[in-house]
């Protein structure tokens, strides 16, 4: 349960620029429990509900939650749904490296990638799913030592004693690569010392915690290429590189199988090193990128972390030695493009653009005048085309344009300039909220012909609340006045199982104003509504969105559930239950740490626990953006029960939470969990509904 009554923590230079987005606190993690996202246990709510004559019975709703689930908080990645449905095979760059480089088994076989595989480390999953669970583990970890080294940093201010360094002169890479049997760490270490932009830390915890939990072994068959990731996959830093694994070197540009992979069976014919990844950063003058053909300098000779000018001759040894065995050897390369990218929290974007062939190299003096290796690179052919140019998307100002559609704001600006955007972008509204959201959020419409805007409901922000249903005002937030993670007797943190509560800035700025209420929008980033090809209405983000962000409150209203019953057709319809959830009917109890949260809410509320949900949101007539948010079955979002002005969590608000980094222009979804078969039409048979979602292991019905 997410407990949102507390106050933010103070400022933080890295965390508040998270906070400033409206990213919730993600400090304030137990570590006795190990570090989390934020509060866990928050109980799902239903997903809407689509009632066709007859509500589901409980008994139903049970079996439905055992099946498909709202995506659970990110520590739950490793006890992820198993997915059991049809898998839809796609084309993937491993594919079409396979035409060209036989692959030779090492943990990955061909076609294990589709595959639901089991071992110790991802029981059923496919390659897709464990890299996204990956990310995920990584996004928490990293965060959660970010802000550990912030909170050093501030306790340093304060009292310079407590602070331990914050930059520091060392080998990093040394630290991180495994040490030969003489104790070496031959080929791997980087032979500059550097300062680190990255807390120390941070970086050294999250690769423990991350090697510890064998993720990066998994996940990378060098000479399987790319189980689970597709061409055009971001990352948002060379750290989240390494943890998945597709490129193992936090710095240098050319990564490479050694020399240990010539014992190996299958490899007796190759010559090592062997190149499987290069990084273009832009970084060497001497680079020439023409998309689908490079012309990429070798690596060393240069000062990474000065000026990046040349300074010495490059050798033939390491990264360049391997590009030249991946010539001879005609084995495929991994490109990946990184470009600056102002909202991704390490400056840089990394793109990976598919597989590459090195056709040619030579060496020449560069433009430095010192001797330097060349590659010419050659994209393979059958892989999805290129992403990069199209990824290069910076946000504007939301663009508001004069249309006389319904329902749309009128502005005072130049007609020509907003009608010429309005037919380029096919805006069928500047801002569907009409004003009331702090981000407008406009639509686009390029599927209709004429483009019509979304219609037929009344757009709040907030949560209606009829008069008979009676919201009790029994405020159970603590009294923190400050940092609730500084503070032992904080009463949401206790409630929440000890995890820190969920806390928005906005909410800690209206405390400090004096204000109870504060005038908090429904929505905290930049999104749009398009019209899908095949899915009605759908959501998708103009920033990117980083991994636990506030997304959006699901409003509507609020309404007893004996209401809606029997309504024929409401695609809008929300349970409120989180119980069911706390209790773990939908595999949430097996969390590891999670007993005390539910125990504790379970003393409150035992009566309570066996009734069906009470309360709904009905955002059929009434809502907010949350309504227009589509099914996957692999999503980005997750949903959890929120409390803030009273300790019901029958009447909890709903709340949707970003589960990954999702880039700009992804579409925004979370996973409406329902049984299929459970849902029937008025003359009482099963009403199915085919799921468009286009993951990789799509259900293929969400009902
Ligand atoms: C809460 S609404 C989502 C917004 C909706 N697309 C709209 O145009 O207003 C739920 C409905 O959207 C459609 N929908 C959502 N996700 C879908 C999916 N993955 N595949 C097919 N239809 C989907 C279904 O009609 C569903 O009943």
């Amino acid at each position: 349960m997410v407990v949102s009554d507390a106050v933010a923590s103070p400022s933080r230079p890295r965390s508040a620029r998270y906070a400033e987005k409206g990213y919730p606190n993600y400090a304030e993690l137990d570590a006795r429990r190990g570090p989390r996202w934020r509060s866990d246990g928050g109980g799902r709510a239903k997903k809407p509900e689509v009632r066709r004559g007859r509500k589901r019975r409980r008994g139903e709703d049970v079996e439905a939650a055992a099946v498909g689930k709202v995506q659970p908080p990110i520590l739950q990645a490793e006890e992820a749904v198993t997915q059991e449905h049809g898998r839809k095979r796609r084309m993937t760059d491993a594919t079409a490296a396979d035409k060209v480089f036989p692959l030779i088994e090492d943990g990955i076989e061909d076609g294990e990638e589709e595959a639901a595989s089991t071992d110790e480390r991802g029981v059923g999953k496919n390659w897709r799913q464990r890299v996204k669970e990956t990310l995920r583990m990584f996004s928490t970890n990293y965060l959660h030592f970010v802000q550990e080294e912030q909170r050093r940093e501030e306790a340093g201010k304060q009292d310079p004693k407590a602070s331990r360094t914050i930059k520091c002169q060392m080998p990093l890479a040394k630290q991180h690569h495994k040490r030969g049997s003489d104790g070496s760490t031959r080929g791997r270490t980087p032979k500059v010392k550097h300062t680190c932009t990255y807390p120390a830390t941070a970086i050294h915890l999250i690769f423990f915690s991350v090697l510890q939990l064998d993720r990066v072994s998994y996940a990378w068959n060098t000479r399987s290429m790319s189980p689970g990731i597709d061409v055009g996959d971001q990352f948002y830093s060379r750290a989240e590189m390494v943890a998945i694994g597709i490129h193992s070197h936090w710095l240098n540009g050319i990564d490479y199988m050694g020399v240990k992979y010539r014992d190996k069976k299958g490899y007796e014919n190759f010559a090592f090193p062997l190149a499987t990844c290069i990084v273009l950063s832009g970084k060497y003058a001497d680079d020439f990128d023409k998309a689908n053909e490079i012309i990429y300098t070798g690596e060393g000779g240069n000062n990474l972390f000065g000026n990046c000018q040349q300074q010495t001759a490059q050798t033939l040894v390491r990264g360049n030695l391997a590009l030249k065995n991946s010539k001879d050897n005609g084995n495929p390369v991994r490109v990946i493009r990184g470009h600056v990218e102002k909202s991704s929290y390490s400056g840089k974007v990394y793109t990976y653009d598919g597989l590459y062939k090195v056709v040619d190299y030579w060496s020449e003096k560069g433009v430095e005048g010192h001797l330097v290796f060349k590659y010419r690179l050659k994209r393979l052919e059958g892989q999805p085309p290129l992403t990069t140019s199209q990824v290069l998307f910076t946000r504007g100002d939301v663009p508001m344009p004069i249309s006389e559609l319904p329902g749309c704001v009128t502005l005072s600006l130049s007609y020509q300039f907003y009608s010429l955007l309005f037919r380029i972008l096919r805006l069928v509204c500047g801002d569907i909220s009409n004003g009331q959201e702090n981000f407008p959020i406009p639509a686009t419409n390029l599927v209709d012909n004429p483009p019509v805007p979304p219609s037929g409901f009344v757009y709040s922000k907030s949560l209606k609340i009829p008069k008979h249903i009676n919201i009790p005002v029994d405020r159970i937030g603590c009294n923190c006045t400050g940092d609730c993670s500084t503070s032992d007797h904080c009463l949401c943190a206790k409630r929440n199982g000890t995890a820190l509560p969920y806390v928005s800035t906005q909410r800690k700025k209206a405390k400090q104003n004096g204000s109870k209420h504060n005038n908090v929008g429904s929505h905290l980033v930049n999104l749009q509504v398009f019209k899908t090809e095949s899915k009605g209405w759908g959501v998708r983000t103009w920033d990117t969105i980083l991994p636990g962000a506030l997304i959006c409150e699901y409003t509507g209203v609020l309404k007893r559930t004996t209401e809606v019953e029997g309504l024929l057709e409401n695609n809008y319809l929300f349970d409120i239950d989180c119980l069911q959830t706390i209790k773990g009917l939908d595999g949430r109890e097996q969390r590891a740490g999670s007993e005390l949260h539910i125990a504790s809410l379970h003393a409150e509320h035992e009566s309570e626990a066996s009734q069906a949900p009470e309360y709904c949101i009905d955002a059929g007539s009434v809502g907010n953006i949350a309504r227009f948010i589509n099914h996957s079955c692999q999503p980005n979002l997750f949903i959890q029960c929120v409390l803030s002005s009273h300790s019901n969590i029958k009447l909890a608000k709903i709340m949707l939470f970003a589960a990954d980094t999702i880039p700009p222009l992804q579409e925004l979804s979370y996973d409406y969990g329902y049984r299929l078969d459970s849902v029937t039409g008025a003359n009482g048979q099963i009403v199915k509904l085919a799921c468009h979602c286009g993951a990789a292991g799509c259900r293929k019905r969400l009902y």
